[in-house]
C-alpha cells in the first residue's frame, strides 16, 4: 500500500516528492514537545558530568536511555490509525513502572559487549553502532538521545542511522524527517532542545553521526535474505560493533514473521542473519515473539489475550553469536 501511494505521487509531478504523512508526523513531534524538553534537559545535565561517572553509574544511565528508546516505540502512527500517538509525559519517570512489561531483558549482555570494547579500544580504533530506525517524532528523539549518550560517554565513536527511502508505515523516518527533526530542535525556543539540535548537526558534519538509506528496508524481504539481495547493505552492517533494530516491523522481518513457538531462541529465528552482534528494541504490536521462558507466553495468552498487539509489552533482545 505504501509503495502504491508513493508510485501514484511519482507519476504526478510537481508533487512527486510529496510525503502525504508529513503533516501528521509534524503534529506528533509538536504534540510531544514537553516530553522532548524533559529528555533534552536530562541529556544536557548528564553530559556535564559524564566524564566523572564511574562504570556502575554509566551502566545505570545506559540502561535508562536504552529503555527510553524502547518505550519510544509505542509512538507509532500506523498502529493508532494516525490518531494522536505522541508522548505527553516525561518518559524517564515512567521507567520503573514499565520495567515489569519487559518480557526479555538482555540489557546486561549489551552493556558487557560495549564496556569491554571500550576497555580494549586503542586511541585510533573505531567503535560503531548502527541504529535501524523506526518512527519519526518522539521515537526518533529517543534514538538520537541514546546515540548522543553513547558518543559522549565514549562507549562508541560513531553512530550510523538507517532510515527509509520512501514514506513508509505512516511514521517511519525518512531522510527528510531526520534532517527536519534536527533543524526543529536547533531553532526551538528552549535552550536544551536547541543545544541538542546544534550538537547533533555538528556530529553529522564531523561524520560521527551518519545517516544512510537503502531500498532494502522498504522491500518485502525478511532480513535473512539481505546477504543475497542487498549485499552492499549487509557488507556495510558487518562494519558495526552492534546493530540496534527499532520497532515491531523490523522484529517481524528479523524473525521472518513466522508462527514460532514462544520458546524458540532468538538466534534460531534469525535464520543465519548475523552481520554483527544485534539487538531488537521493540514493543509488541504483532503476533510473533520468540525467546520467552517456558510457559511465559501461554500465561499471557490466558491472562491478556491481546498482549501481542497493544504495544504494552516490550523486549530488549540480543544476539551475539556469528
Ligand atoms: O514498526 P513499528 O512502528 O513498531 O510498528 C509497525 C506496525 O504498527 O505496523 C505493522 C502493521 O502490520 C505492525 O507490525 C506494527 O504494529
Amino acid at each position: 500500500m505504501y509503495r502504491r501511494i508513493h508510485e501514484a505521487l511519482l507519476q504526478n509531478p510537481p508533487i512527486d516528492d510529496y510525503d502525504v504523512f508529513k503533516e501528521i508526523k509534524f503534529h506528533s513531534f509538536f504534540e510531544s514537545q514537553q516530553a522532548i524538553i524533559a529528555l533534552c534537559t536530562y541529556l544536557q545535565e548528564l553530559r556535564k558530568n559524564i566524564e566523572d561517572l564511574d562504570e556502575k553509574q554509566l551502566q545505570r544511565e545506559f540502561f535508562k536511555l536504552l529503555q527510553v528508546s524502547l518505550w519510544g516505540n509505542k509512538c507509532d502512527l500506523s498502529i493508532s490509525a494516525s490518531e494522536d500517538n505522541s508522548q505527553k509525559v516525561n518518559s524517564l519517570e515512567l521507567l520503573d513502572d514499565l520495567k515489569h512489561f519487559i518480557l526479555v531483558d538482555d540489557m546486561e549482555s549489551i552493556w558487557s559487549l560495549l564496556i569491554n570494547i571500550k576497555k580494549r579500544r586503542t586511541p585510533k580504533e573505531v567503535t560503531r553502532i548502527d541504529i535501524v530506525l523506526d518512527n519519526a517524532g518522539f521515537e526518533l528523539i529517543t534514538d538520537l538521545v541514546l546515540a548522543d549518550f553513547l558518543l559522549s560517554s565514549k562507549l562508541v565513536t560513531e553512530i550510523h542511522f538507517h532510515g527509509k527511502c520512501i514514506p513508509w508505515y505512516v511514521s517511519d523516518t525518512t531522510k527528510h524527517d531526520f534532517n527536519w527533526t534536527i533543524k526543529q530542535l536547533q531553532s526551538a525556543n528552549n535552550r536544551w532542545m536547541s543545544k541538542c539540535g546544534i550538537t547533533w548537526e555538528g556530529s553529522i558534519r564531523k561524520g560521527v553521526m551518519v545517516y544512510h538509506d537503502h531500498i532494502f528496508w522498504t522491500l518485502p524481504h525478511e532480513f535473512c535474505s539481505m546477504a543475497q539481495v542487498a549485499t552492499d547493505l549487509y557488507t556495510e552492517l558487518q562494519k558495526s560493533n552492534l546493530i540496534i533494530f527499532k520497532g515491531d516491523l523490523n522484529y517481524r522481518k528479523l524473525t521472518g514473521d513466522r508462527k514460532w513457538e514462544f520458546t524458540v531462541p532468538f538466534h534460531q529465528a534469525l535464520n543465519k542473519f548475523h552481520p554483527a552482534p544485534l539487538c531488537s528494541l521493540r514493543t509488541l504490536k504483532s503476533d510473533v515473539q520468540v525467546g520467552l521462558k517456558l510457559g511465559q507466553g501461554e500465561q499471557l495468552v490466558t491472562s491478556e489475550p491481546d498482549w501481542m498487539i497493544t504495544g504494552k509489552y516490550g523486549v530488549v533482545q540480543f544476539d551475539m553469536s556469528l
